[in-house]
């Protein structure tokens, strides 16, 4: 068997929060170098030696040296009294090595003292991995992890943890609105099923509930959600201690994770094969169906001292910390959590980036059907619908909604174009389109057939964008603007502009929760605003000018 390790992509949490979610893998030949970056470029000192060390990070460094982690001291790990980041202490060079964790000193169900516990509980997953954490938090000082441990936040400010109050009135209209409602139900049900039936385990595990309430399943949970990595197929998604010190930076990260392997099946035994791995795979999603299959033994007890004979089927040892870009001395050292949106960052992250080119806002059919029956009737638009989903179209579909996705660049998905286009098909076309629809009995070329049947040009194979341009007519795009407007109003009373001056007087330290979901509410109104910037292009006489061409240019070929 091969290396296993599994992509630390986060997943789609939710259909609201599906932006785009990729892994970027730009690895250069010199990352196959296994040394460490030691200290003689960080012996120069920086000219501005800035952050500190403060007495958490110290213990935590103490502890990794006795771990086995290795760290170069070419890294910075600054403490602000809130949070922790990495800097560069010199010049990193692409290439660089700068940490090597061995997996036994990763968080896991299999090297958490309560790995018997949950295991017999069958719990997989976040759950089982939210439990670990539970069980060593509240061994205190005699956990295995309590330096890393100490260093973490009690929680992290995931929208999950908001009051109902806040979730209702920071998150209205946006994107992850419902979706949090939704998520904040079934974590409770999940703890009540999962969790509370734990605290009357048998002895040796005599959990203290003070450990394993709601509120610390749901802490737990915002912990995994944001820092824990997808590990291998023996230990599944872990707490990395250290690899979860780097902030995000969409697009532009500076150092990647990968997992390090030297075993048999390599082409050589000397060969080191590596994997990236990508942080962060907390799973968020709410699932009351996380089970275990793996009935493996198990052999280790609470508050065990962290144990090498546990990487049991796999020939993985450690992960390890690669520079993938240059970074200057001084500079923060940033990792990705992968290319999403806002809402996917603030549901799993608890927090958003200005101008984040991932973000997406959806316009839902059901708004559409709104649309469409302010205009005419419901048999003629069930109609149109109807034949829309003849011709072989789909909106993107989750979680029994059906809904179309527009683009940062205010940029709407095609199929609601083509949607739009033959809602507003005068009646005779329509009739005709229907019945060439039912001849034909396929869908084939079906944006030309539908264009064509409009009697102004023959398009068998029309590009994307092309088709885009002649779908644009002047109802199309007041059907769009219309459709902005009418997403826009979910925000509530306050206008765009309030939200912007709000953003402005925000002190993002005191209101974080306030700050980042204004940013998360004025990018994606934004997008809203660009779309209608598209639609009214749509109607601009130079608009006109480009289809007459685009058509003369088609009718010759
Ligand atoms: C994996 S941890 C990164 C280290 C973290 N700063 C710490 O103090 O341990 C992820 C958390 O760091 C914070 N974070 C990471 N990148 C950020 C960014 N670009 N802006 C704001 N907060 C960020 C968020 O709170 C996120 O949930």
């Amino acid at each position: 068997m091969g290396n296993t390790v599994s992509e630390n992509c986060p997943k789609p949490d939710t259909r609201r929060a599906r932006n785009q979610e990729t892994t970027v893998h730009n690895r250069t030949s010199k990352t196959q170098q296994s040394e460490l970056l030691t200290s003689q470029r960080a012996q120069t000192p920086p000219h501005n030696t800035m952050g500190s060390s403060s007495r958490r990070l110290r213990a935590f460094k103490r502890w990794m040296r006795s771990q086995g982690i290795d760290f170069s001291d070419a890294l910075q790990f600054t403490d602000d009294g809130e949070a922790i980041s990495v800097r560069a202490l010199c010049d990193l060079k692409v290439g660089d090595m700068v940490a090597r964790i061995p997996k036994t000193t990763c968080l896991t169900v299999k090297t958490s003292g309560a790995r018997e516990l949950i295991e017999s509980a069958g719990l997989g997953g976040s759950l089982g991995l939210s439990v670990a954490v539970m069980y060593e938090r509240s061994l205190g000082q005699s956990s295995p992890w309590a330096p890393y441990l100490h260093l973490l936040p009690p929680h992290e400010s995931l929208p999950l943890l908001w009051s109902l109050h806040e979730v209702d009135s920071l998150l209205c209209g946006t994107e992850l609105h419902k979706t949090v409602k939704e998520d904040k139900a079934i974590i409770y049900e999940d703890w009540k099923e999962n969790i509370l039936p734990l605290l009357d385990s048998p002895l040796p595990f005599n959990l203290n509930p003070n450990f394993f309430g709601v509120e610390q399943y749901l802490a737990a949970r915002s912990l995994i959600a944001s820092r824990s990595f997808a590990i291998d197929e023996f230990h599944e998604s872990g707490m990395v201690p250290l690899a979860d010190l780097f902030n995000h930076k969409t697009g532009a990260e500076d150092v990647h994770f990968t997992s390090v392997s030297s075993h048999s099946d390599s082409k050589s035994d000397t060969e080191c094969s590596k994997n990236d791995l990508q942080a962060n795979t907390g799973d968020n999603e709410p699932s009351s169906e996380n089970s275990y299959s793996d009935g493996g033994g198990s052999d280790t007890s609470g508050g065990s001292d962290l144990d090498s004979s546990l990487v049991l089927g796999d020939h993985t040892t450690a992960l390890e910390m690669i520079m993938v870009k240059d970074v200057k001395v001084g500079n923060e050292v940033f990792n990705t959590y992968g290319l999403v949106g806002n809402a996917a960052l603030l549901h799993r992250y608890g927090f958003t980036e200005p101008d984040n080119p991932f973000d997406i806002v959806n316009i839902d059919l059901e708004l559409v059907s709104q649309w469409s029956l302010s205009l005419f009737s419901g048999r003629y638009s069930r109609a149109k619908l109807s034949l829309w989903r003849r011709l072989g179209y789909s909106g993107c579909v989750s979680e029994n909604t059906e809904y179309f996705e527009i683009s940062s660049d205010g940029e709407p998905q095609i199929e609601l174009l083509i949607l739009l286009y033959i809602m507003l098909l005068p009646e005779d076309t329509y009739h005709k389109l229907d019945l060439t629809l039912s001849t034909k009995g396929n869908s084939n070329g079906s944006i030309g057939m539908i264009l064509s049947e409009k009697g102004k040009f023959m398009l068998e194979k029309a590009s994307e964008e092309v088709s885009r341009d002649l779908l644009l007519t002047k109802d199309v795009c007041n059907a769009l603007r219309l459709l902005a407007d009418m997403r826009d109003s979910f925000y509530g009373s306050n206008s765009m502009k309030d939200d912007i001056e709000a953003l402005g007087n925000c002190c993002i330290r005191r209101e974080r929760k306030l700050y980042y979901s204004l940013i998360l509410r004025i990018s994606e109104r934004g997008i809203l605003e660009r779309l209608r910037t598209y639609a009214a292009s749509g109607v601009q006489s130079f608009r006109t000018a480009k289809r007459s061409s685009v058509r003369k240019k088609l009718k010759k070929t």
